[in-house]
């Protein structure tokens, strides 16, 4: 139902200040309706404090508004981009959450050094390269979502099993199976984001983990075997 998916978009929206993952009308989240085709997202520029759910936005797969008087997120046509390219996702959430972004601008992949990143993120969490002079100009958000694509296909890397990337000089995306799961999924990625950093800090030349700890704790949760929680 969509008047289900709007305020599930809403709640997601409204959470971002409250975990600190935003500052003003920084960041947006969205989450799809597969069966239909439709995709629910934040308005563009209006601020959350102020928001409610008249305000939130529906378009299709290919950007067309279908419901709502607001413009939608600036942002919208990475989301779509995403929506396409990966099936299993339903939400969608950016940010400019701090250590994330950080590690965005150097251009450097989050690397998994503790478990508290392998229970979310199997393996580093990567940043795209940077976009072309072309891309820059051409459909910016589009680009965006395709250079997001291209750095999970040319690593070979499951969106399901890292749901989450730093676009290189911009900022966090996160994903899950809704949208609250993909903020959830936002806050442990800023979360891993300052913890790697200060473990850097501590000691340069870090390891990665060890890659059965790696796989003790993801697939715990994550696998077929799964056994965490109740
Ligand atoms: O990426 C950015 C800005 O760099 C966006 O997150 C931010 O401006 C929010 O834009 P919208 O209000 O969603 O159009």
């Amino acid at each position: 139902m969509l008047s289900e998916l709007k305020q599930q978009v809403l709640a997601a929206n409204l959470s971002l200040p409250g975990y600190g993952l935003v500052t003003f009308t920084w960041g947006n989240v969205s989450a799809i309706d597969r069966q239909q085709g439709l995709v629910v997202i934040k308005p563009s520029g209006i601020a959350y404090e102020e928001m409610t759910l008249k305000d939130l936005v529906v378009v299709d797969l290919d950007g067309v508004v279908r419901e709502g008087q607001r413009k939608p997120s600036s942002d919208t046509d990475t989301h779509l981009a995403l929506y396409r390219a990966f099936p299993h996702i339903g939400g969608i959430v950016h940010t400019h959450s701090r250590n994330a972004t950080i590690w965005a601008q150097a251009g450097q992949a989050i690397p998994a050094l503790g478990t508290t990143h392998a229970d979310y993120f199997y393996g580093d969490i990567p940043c795209t390269r940077p976009m072309s002079e072309s891309e820059i100009a051409g459909d910016y958000e589009r680009e965006t979502g395709q250079v997001i694509i291209e750095t999970f296909q040319r690593a070979g890397c499951d969106p399901q099993q890292v749901p989450g990337v730093l676009v290189y000089s911009h900022g966090p995306f996160a994903w899950g199976k809704t949208a609250a799961d993909a903020v959830h999924n936002a806050v442990v990625l800023e979360e891993v984001a300052a913890m790697a950093m200060a473990t850097r800090q501590l000691v340069p030349a870090i390891s990665p983990m060890q890659p059965t700890l790696l796989d003790k704790h993801f697939l715990r949760k994550h696998g077929k075997n799964a056994y965490y929680g109740q």
